[in-house]
Order: structure tokens, then C-alpha cells, then sequence
């Protein structure tokens, strides 16, 4: 009996990937209700309690370094999320950037599913990526996701029409000098020096996903993204007005963890590599993506900011200025592609930097 259910999810899952057009092409052709493939097998309400009373952390870029390296260290400490206020990047070059993202989802199916594949080669591609199996989740999410690869190096994105590229250019290039002064301020607010990060990490190896989350007849039904942590350093989020991001956070008072909506303006999440190298004095944070409209497609650009050494010598671990006595290094060294390779196999949420984790013999 499950192996025929498992036979006709392996069957239509290859039918989805077989149009190349995505979760927009199933909207497009009228569906008006999530085929099973989109379905939790176990039902928790994705969208069960989100409490609005606790708030988002805010980090004003504008403010004296000494205060904006404070603001910075204590969202890190506590939350692994806040919102990016005054980044210098100017509101056009966000919002063509955003728009374009809509125009590469939205136009004729033939040219976009030209670019569908589901393996991640070479610098652009597009498609509904896959979560990874987990009891009970979604085969797929509501959502497709143009990749972009800006770095290491110099990829070849001429494969992409003008008009999508040029736009995710300037938005990216607009965005390398924030990520530098993110990285110092960060170095800073660990204590460890301004270009330490940076110096350990060589913080290039930008990778640029597009995502286009269509209407939903059944909103209720399906997930933009399952919960997970980012792999990155850092990653920041520019999106559109829709909403539907969430981060998981402490309610402050030892009562436990909450889904916390957060309000659709650029925002930076903290990754599970700063984790590591900080030695947990940051968090990474815990989010997901909920469907909100049944009407309205959401946008959003989340920019990855990841080690650009990731050979198999390039070894990651706690900063050893971080280490002490009372402190001892809570993971063991590994490598990027270990890393990587890891949370395909086991999923990406927070878990999947748990396997680092050193255990204490006590
Ligand atoms: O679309 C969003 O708001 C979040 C996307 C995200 O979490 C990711 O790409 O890792
Ligand atoms: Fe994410």
C-alpha cells in the first residue's frame, strides 16, 4: 500500500518537473485545488498560532558604529534576525531588482522553462526545489526559485535575457559593499576585529535565489518554505509587500519558542556558518515561508553570503579567539562541501548544524 502511494507521489512529482513550468504553470492552468504532492502527509496546521507580541529587532546602519555594532550584537545573541534600516542601497535599484524577479516568473512559459533544472549547474536556473524528504512534509514546496550564481569568481550570466540580469547586477553589486561593512560589524560585535570574518571566511561566494510564490486557492494547505536555517554567513532579504515570512523566536520569558510574523521590509538572517565560527555567541535563525493570498504572487531576493573557500583543505570552525576554558569549541571543524553535502542528506533545519556539534562527555 505505500509503495504504490510512494509510486504515484514518484509519478506525479515527475509529471510537476516534466512541465517546466512550475507552481505558477499549475496556477496559470487554472488549478483550484493543491494537488497531493504540495500536502504535508501528517496535517499540523502550517499556520497554527503566530503571536505579533513579540518584536522583530531593528538595526539602523545610519546610527555611530558603536551603536549599530551593539544593536547587531544583541539581535545576534538573541534573535539571529533583524531588520535592515538605512542600508544605503537606493529604493530603485531594490525595487527593479524586485520586479524583474516578478517579470522572469511571469512571462510565457516556453522561455521560462527554458532555464528548468533541477540540478544547481552553472550559474542560472530555475525550478521548484525539491524539500528535502522528511516524515510527514510537503513533497514540494509553493514555490519557484530562479538561483543565480554571482561568486566566487566571475560566472557567465549572459544565458540570462538583459533585462532579468541587468537589474540583478546592480542589485547585487549594490549590495558588496554592504555585505563587507555587515561582515565588520558583525567581526566587531564578536569582539574578535573588524576584518576577521572576512580574513577567515573570504565572504564572496554570493548565491542569489529569486523566489516567486504564486496565489493559493488553499493557502491553509501548503508552505512557501519548510522551517530551516540558512546555510550562510548571513543572508539579507529584500521581497515585495504580500508578507509571509516568519522567524521562530524565544518568548522572553522561559516560555518557549514562537512563529513571529515578520512585516515585508529588508530584513538580514543570520546563518548557520556564523553560528559555527562564533562559536554560538550567534544565532542562526529558525524561518519558514507561509502563503498568504489567494490573489496576490509574493517576491522575494535572498541574497546568501557564504565562505568563498570551499576546498576540501578550507576547514571551518569556532574562531579560536572564541574558545576558552568556560568556553570550550561546541563544534568540530568541517568544510563547506561537507556541510552542504550534509543537509542534503538530512534536511536544513536546525539539526543539520547539530551534527557538528561537539558532545560533552559530562
Ligand atoms: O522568501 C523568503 O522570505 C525567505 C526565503 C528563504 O528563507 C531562503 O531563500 O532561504
Ligand atoms: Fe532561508
Amino acid at each position: 500500500m505505500a509503495a504504490t502511494q510512494d509510486y504515484d507521489a514518484a509519478a506525479a512529482l515527475a509529471v510537476f518537473h516534466e512541465s517546466r513550468a512550475g507552481v505558477c504553470g499549475l496556477v496559470q492552468s487554472g488549478v483550484n485545488a493543491v494537488p497531493p504532492i504540495f500536502l504535508a502527509a501528517t496535517a499540523p496546521s502550517p499556520q497554527s498560532p503566530v503571536t505579533t507580541a513579540l518584536s522583530i529587532p531593528a538595526v539602523d546602519f545610519s546610527l555611530p558604529r558603536s551603536d549599530t555594532v551593539a544593536l547587531i550584537r544583541a539581535a545576534a545573541s538573541s534573535c539571529g534576525f533583524f531588520h535592515v534600516i538605512n542600508h544605503g542601497v537606493a529604493a530603485g535599484v531594490v525595487d527593479s531588482a524586485v520586479s524583474a524577479v516578478r517579470a522572469f516568473h511571469e512571462q510565457p512559459r516556453a522561455a521560462r522553462s527554458a532555464f528548468y533544472s533541477l540540478e544547481p549547474v552553472g550559474a542560472v536556473n530555475y525550478s521548484t526545489i525539491p524539500s528535502v524528504p522528511q516524515q510527514g512534509a510537503p513533497l514540494l514546496p509553493w514555490r519557484d526559485t530562479l538561483r543565480v550564481r554571482f561568486g566566487p569568481g566571475e560566472p557567465d550570466l549572459s544565458r540570462l535575457p538583459a533585462a532579468f540580469r541587468e537589474p540583478l547586477q546592480e542589485y547585487q553589486r549594490s549590495l558588496t559593499g554592504f555585505g563587507k561593512e555587515m561582515a565588520g560589524l558583525l567581526s566587531e560585535a564578536l569582539g574578535v576585529g573588524t576584518e576577521r570574518l572576512e580574513q577567515a571566511m573570504q565572504v564572496e561566494g554570493w548565491l542569489m535565489a529569486c523566489h516567486y510564490y504564486p496565489p493559493c486557492p488553499e493557502p491553509a494547505q501548503v508552505m512557501g518554505s519548510l522551517e530551516h536555517t540558512d546555510p550562510s554567513l548571513f543572508t539579507v532579504l529584500a521581497q515585495d509587500g504580500v508578507g509571509g515570512l516568519q522567524v521562530r523566536r524565544d518568548d522572553g520569558t522561559g516560555g518557549g519558542r514562537e512563529w513571529v510574523d515578520v512585516a515585508p521590509v529588508t530584513g538580514a538572517l543570520l546563518g548557520d556558518v556564523l553560528k559555527v565560527v562564533s562559536n554560538d555567541e550567534s544565532q542562526s535563525v529558525e524561518h519558514r515561508v507561509v502563503i498568504k493570498s489567494t490573489q496576490d504572487a509574493r517576491v522575494s531576493i535572498a541574497l546568501f553570503f557564504n565562505p568563498a573557500k570551499r576546498d576540501k583543505s578550507d576547514l571551518f570552525g569556532p574562531l579560536p579567539e572564541l574558545v576558552t576554558t568556560e568556553k570550550p569549541a561546541q563544534y568540530r571543524s568541517f568544510t563547506v562541501p561537507e556541510f552542504m553535502s550534509s543537509r542534503r542528506e538530512y534536511g536544513h533545519s536546525r539539526s543539520s548544524v547539530e551534527r557538528f556539534k561537539v558532545r560533552s562527555s559530562h
